[in-house]
C-alpha cells in the first residue's frame, strides 16, 4: 500500500468510524456491531501507526471518550535543535571546509559521526535524574515523550553523575527489530512500516507509551545542547564524557585531520552500510574543537561548522 493508498483507506476509515460514533454516542443507536467498530478502529491505528505523516489532530483515534486528546504537550526548547546544511561530493566538502578556513587560521580537527536514520530527541536531567523527553518538533517546539522514552532502554534513568544537563541524539529502530516488527504487523493484518525511520516514529507517536516498550527502540546521544555541569573542549571529550555518563554513543566516530581523511572516512561507511545493525543516511561532519565551533558560528538555522554528508539513494532492491 503506498502513501496514497493509505490516505484514501484512512478518509474512509475515518468517515465510518466517526459516523458510527457519532450514532452511537449522540442518538443512542448503534449502526454497527462492536467487534466491526473495533475492527475498523485497530486498522485506522495501524495505518496511522504506520504513516505518521497521515495523522491528523482530529482523527478519532486522538480523542479520548469523544473529545480530542490533547495528544502530547507542547515543549518549547531551551535552544533550538537545528538542521544541517548538505553535502553531495567530495567538492561539497572542500567548499565547506573552505567556507571555515576564512574564519579559522590554525589547521582544523574534524569530527565524523554516523548519520542515524531515526528522529531526533531531547533528554533532560537534573541532579542526574531523567525528567524530560522531547522530540525535535520544528526544532523550536517539540512534543513531551517523556514517558515513551522511560520505556526506551538505551536511556538511563539515572547518570553516573549527578549531573545537570540537557542531551541531544536520534532514536531509532534497529534493522532486526524493524523486521521483525513488520512481520507481526503482516500476521495480524496491520498495515506495515515503510522504513526503520517511519517505525521509530510511528512508536514514539503512540499514546500508550507500553507500546514503546516492546519496540525495542535504541538511541545514540551526539550533543549536549547546554554544557551545564560539563567541562569539556572538543567533540570528542563530549561524546567520551556521555559514555562516562552512562549514555549511548555511536562509536564509530573518528577524528580527523585533513577533508581527504573525513573522504576516506565517508567513502568506507558508504561501503559499510548494509552491515550496520542500524539505518544511516550519511554522515555528519563537525569540526572539533568547541572554541572552533564558537568562533566560526551559525547561519540562521544550520552550524557553519557541522555539514551532513548524505549518501546517494540506495537503488531500489531488484
Ligand atoms: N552524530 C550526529 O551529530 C548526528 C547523527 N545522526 C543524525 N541524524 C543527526 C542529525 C543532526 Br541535526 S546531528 C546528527
Amino acid at each position: 500500500m503506498d502513501q496514497e493508498q493509505a490516505q484514501n483507506r484512512i478518509s474512509e476509515l475515518r468517515q465510518q468510524l466517526n459516523e458510527m460514533a457519532q450514532a452511537y454516542y449522540e442518538s443512542d443507536q448503534p449502526i454497527a456491531e462492536d467487534h466491526i467498530y473495533d475492527g475498523l478502529y485497530h486498522e485506522l491505528v495501524g495505518l496511522e501507526e504506520a504513516y505518521p505523516d497521515l495523522v491528523t489532530s482530529d482523527s478519532i483515534t486522538q480523542k479520548v471518550g469523544g473529545q480530542v486528546a490533547a495528544g502530547f504537550t507542547k515543549i518549547i526548547h531551551d535552544s533550538p535543535m537545528l538542521s544541517l546544511g548538505n553535502a553531495f561530493n567530495l567538492e561539497d566538502l572542500q567548499s565547506f571546509e573552505g567556507r571555515i578556513k576564512k574564519l579559522i587560521d590554525e589547521p582544523i580537527e574534524y569530527m565524523c559521526e554516523l548519520k542515524i536514520d531515526g528522529l531526533a530527541v531531547s533528554v533532560k536531567y537534573e541532579n542526574g535524574q531523567f525528567v524530560q523527553g522531547a522530540t525535535r518538533g520544528d526544532g523550536k517546539v517539540g512534543e513531551d515523550i517523556t514517558a515513551n522514552l522511560k520505556m526506551v532502554e538505551s536511556i538511563p534513568a539515572k547518570l553516573n553523575e549527578p549531573l545537570t544537563m540537557e542531551v541531544r541524539g536520534e532514536c531509532y529502530m534497529p534493522k532486526s527489530s524493524f523486521v521483525r516488527l513488520n512481520e507481526e504487523r503482516e500476521e495480524s493484518g496491520q498495515a506495515v512500516f515503510a522504513n526503520p525511520r517511519n517505525a521509530a516514529a510511528g512508536s514514539l507517536r503512540q499514546l500508550d507509551s507500553a507500546v514503546v516498550g516492546e519496540r525495542q527502540l535504541s538511541t545514540f546521544m551526539y550533543a549536549v545542547a547546554n554544557q551545564g555541569d560539563l567541562d569539556v573542549a572538543s567533540q570528542e571529550q563530549g561524546l567520551n564524557a556521555l559514555d562516562e555518563l552512562g549514555l549511548a554513543t555511536n562509536h564509530e566516530r573518528k577524528v580527523c585531520q585533513s577533508i581527504d581523511e573525513v573522504w576516506e572516512y565517508v567513502q568506507h561507511f558508504q561501503d559499510e552500510r548494509p552491515n550496520l545493525a542500524y539505518e544511516i543516511d550519511g554522515i555528519v561532519i563537525k569540526v572539533n574543537n568547541f572554541e572552533d565551533q564558537e568562533a566560526i558560528g551559525y547561519t540562521v538555522k544550520a552550524p557553519r561548522w557541522a555539514i551532513a554528508y548524505k549518501f546517494p539513494a540506495e537503488e531500489a532492491e531488484t
